[in-house]
């Protein structure tokens, strides 16, 4: 029987997978792939063929949870994937790895436990990526399970740039800037030469999605990020707050008696493009609405962003080309536009006809910076540290 390698990608509001054949070669795009999106909302399971074909597009259940959309998921999986091709690996995306994995690893009883001590710095996606690593190991005895992580890429950063100005002692257990959407950024390392003469330059790459960040590379190497210890910090995002004053936790728990659980749930599910529209963390329900809330969370969603990069352009010291990608921002012109907007003084001149048109360059050709468009693609990067590692 042909082989294959299968890919699971655990995200906040999503479960993206991938099946690439492995005839010697791995092959470049997946016969079959497919997410549950929406979760938290809306959620739907839609799985596409090779040639791009929709073969599912399936209403979940209201309000499905993580588990039960992994459940439906592996099962819509056992009647498409019967009589095809051997899975000989599964590659999951692991968003924390810590101070100890900065490569890819082979997952074990004793891997797994490693991973499991940092649920409480990821508890969007942490707890989900490792059910998942469960679930699969239940299904498919005996076959490899490979964690990719999110922080890896950025382990190239200064050292001063993943430091907190807190006492030395915390910062040797491990109290530090990690930074994530990491496979995401070296997927977009890997393709931007194909469509920039300025790729080795400096460039800051914004990563749209229900989690969103930015990373600011030189010689495609990342630089600075945005998130650091956990996926809270830096930009606004679907129901998380991004950087907040730590004088509000302390507010919250001096004045208004909130103890860590309650807090973590504000913090990471009723804040965020939710917390401040008061309807929706879905960027497209936002744009649609005509609520005035509505259009502040997506006002400040996009002066947050302008904001950071700012910041990290001068980390970097300018700015040779600007990167959107995520849902968002592959597929918001609206957001692209408007932050583009406010960077004419970093010399971006947006192409109105190239944004809505869906070309990976979407500045004008005399821009002193370039803007672009680039869909990620992470199951390609779980993929390939996968077959590495097999
Ligand atoms: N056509 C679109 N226009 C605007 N926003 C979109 C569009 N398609 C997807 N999005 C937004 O992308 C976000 C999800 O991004 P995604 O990267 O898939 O999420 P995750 O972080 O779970 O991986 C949601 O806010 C969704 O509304
Ligand atoms: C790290 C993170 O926020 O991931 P996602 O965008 O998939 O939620
Ligand atoms: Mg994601």
């Amino acid at each position: 029987m042909s082989r294959a390698i299968l890919t699971i990608n655990a995200g906040s509001s999503s479960i993206k997978f991938a099946l690439y054949a492995l005839d010697g070669e791995l092959a470049r795009h997946p016969y079959l792939s497919g997410q549950i999106d929406g979760l938290g909302a809306a959620a739907r399971l839609v799985a596409k063929s090779a040639a791009g074909e929709r073969i599912a597009d399936d209403a979940l259940a209201e309000g499905i949870k993580h588990a039960a959309a992994f459940d439906a998921l592996l099962g819509w999986l056992d009647a498409h994937q019967q009589n095809s091709r051997q899975i000989v690996a599964v590659g999951h995306r692991v968003v924390h790895g810590g101070e100890r994995y900065s490569q890819p690893v082979r997952l074990d009883a004793e891997t797994i436990a490693a991973l499991e001590q940092f649920v409480a710095l990821a508890p969007l996606h942490q707890p989900h990526n490792l059910n998942g690593v469960k679930a699969l190991a239940a299904r498919l005895p005996g076959v490899p399970q490979i964690a990719c992580f999110d922080t890896a890429f950025h382990r190239t950063q200064p050292a001063l740039a993943q430091l907190f100005a807190i006492p030395r002692a915390l910062t040797a257990e491990g109290v530090r800037r990690y930074g994530f959407h990491g496979l995401s950024y070296e997927y977009i390392a890997r393709v931007l030469p194909e469509h920039s003469a300025r790729a080795d330059g400096r460039v800051v790459v914004a990563h749209l999605g229900n989690g969103a960040s930015m990373c600011a590379m030189r010689g495609l190497r990342s630089q600075a990020t945005s998130m650091g210890f956990t996926a809270i910090d830096g930009l606004m995002m679907g129901t998380r707050t991004g950087a907040l004053d730590p004088g509000v936790v302390l507010y919250l728990m001096q004045e208004k008696g909130m103890d860590a659980k309650a807090i973590e749930k504000l913090l990471y599910k009723e804040s965020g493009l939710l917390g401040v529209s008061g309807i929706s963390q879905d960027m497209r329900t936002l744009l649609a609405s005509d609520d005035p809330h509505a259009a502040e969370a997506v006002d400040l969603f996009c002066y947050r962003i302008v904001r950071e990069i700012g910041a990290l352009a001068a980390c970097i010291g300018g700015i040779d080309a600007l990167v959107f990608t995520g849902g968002i921002g592959e597929h918001a012109t609206e957001v692209r536009q408007r932050v583009c907007a406010a960077l004419g003084w970093l010399g971006i001149e947006l192409d109105p006809v190239a944004n809505g048109s869906g070309l990976r360059r979407i500045s004008t050709a005399g821009s002193r910076t370039e803007a672009l468009a680039i869909p990620t693609d992470e199951e390609w990067m779980i993929a390939q540290h996968t077959r590495d590692l097999l």
